[in-house]
């Protein structure tokens, strides 16, 4: 599945290339960012909340999808910091949808998208992105330095995401982001939360637990294991009250 999704983007990436002087301008008159970083490391459990319509997974997930009510109602149930699934082809995510959200709540937003050139880094600060995602399997080491590096000088807070161990070795040099562990495998779709508690001990890194997240009790579960941080997309999206279901999560109800 990730071959596929990448190789759809090369596609992506040559049909929006006559943009990129557009982007690099907007991307270099931009002085609001908002630190993901500090938004994380802030607080008691630090929730990533997701805006996702639909996965290759699970396919559609929310058929009613409005992507600033669902983004505001994380806000108000007191998230970190929110993710916007950009890709269109895979996810039904959009750019509008995440500049839409940027300016409807006041939390860092973080470009959810895959992102294996440098134009689509400036793309992200271009539609108002605070931080990007970078997903280790994804990219060789050089290409994870040279973007990571690039959103630095931008402004970009950087997730950087791995599923095994042995993707650590890609993790930039002076690497001043959030690490990432997706419990989901991209290739088996196959997701056990223990990924994230072996990856964390491995590394003695605080690191955010991605992908599976089903309720309190799986929050309970990390929090034990010296995990606080967490990215979670379907499970809120599906609660008919999404702020109350964060709190829930956070254990505040
Ligand atoms: O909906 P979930 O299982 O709570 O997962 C959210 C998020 O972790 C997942 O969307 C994700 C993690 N890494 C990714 C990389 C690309 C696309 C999507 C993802």
């Amino acid at each position: 599945m990730l071959t596929t999704i990448l190789q759809h983007k090369q596609q992506e990436i040559a049909d929006r290339i006559h943009q990129l002087d557009t982007w690099k301008a907007q991307a270099a008159d931009r002085s609001d960012f908002r630190s993901l970083v500090t938004a994380m490391h802030s607080g008691d459990i630090a929730i990533l909340a997701e805006v996702k319509k639909a996965s290759p997974s699970k396919g559609l997930i929310c058929a009613d999808f409005d992507p600033v009510a669902i983004a505001r109602a994380y806000e108000q149930g007191g998230a970190a910091a929110i993710s916007v699934l950009t890709d269109e082809r895979f996810f039904q995510g959009s750019s509008p949808y995440l500049s839409a959200v940027r300016q409807a709540v006041s939390l860092p937003v973080l470009r959810k998208d895959f992102i294996i050139h440098p134009s689509q880094v400036y793309e992200a600060a271009a539609i108002g992105a605070d931080a990007i995602l970078l997903i280790g399997e994804a990219l060789e080491a050089p290409q994870a330095q040279e973007l990571y590096d690039l959103a630095s000088e931008i402004g970009l807070d950087v997730l950087f995401e791995v599923h095994h161990q042995d993707q650590l070795v890609k993790l930039p040099t002076n690497f001043g982001g959030l690490l990432g562990v997706n419990n989901r495998d991209l290739s088996t779709f196959h997701v056990d939360l223990q990924t994230s508690v072996t990856i964390a001990h491995a590394t003695g890194r605080a690191v955010v637990c991605e992908s599976g997240i089903g309720g309190r009790d799986d929050i309970e579960s990390m929090t034990r294991q010296g995990i606080r941080m967490f990215l979670i997309g379907e499970y809120l999206v599906k609660q008919p009250d999404r702020a109350a279901a964060l709190r829930q999560l956070m254990g505040q109800s």
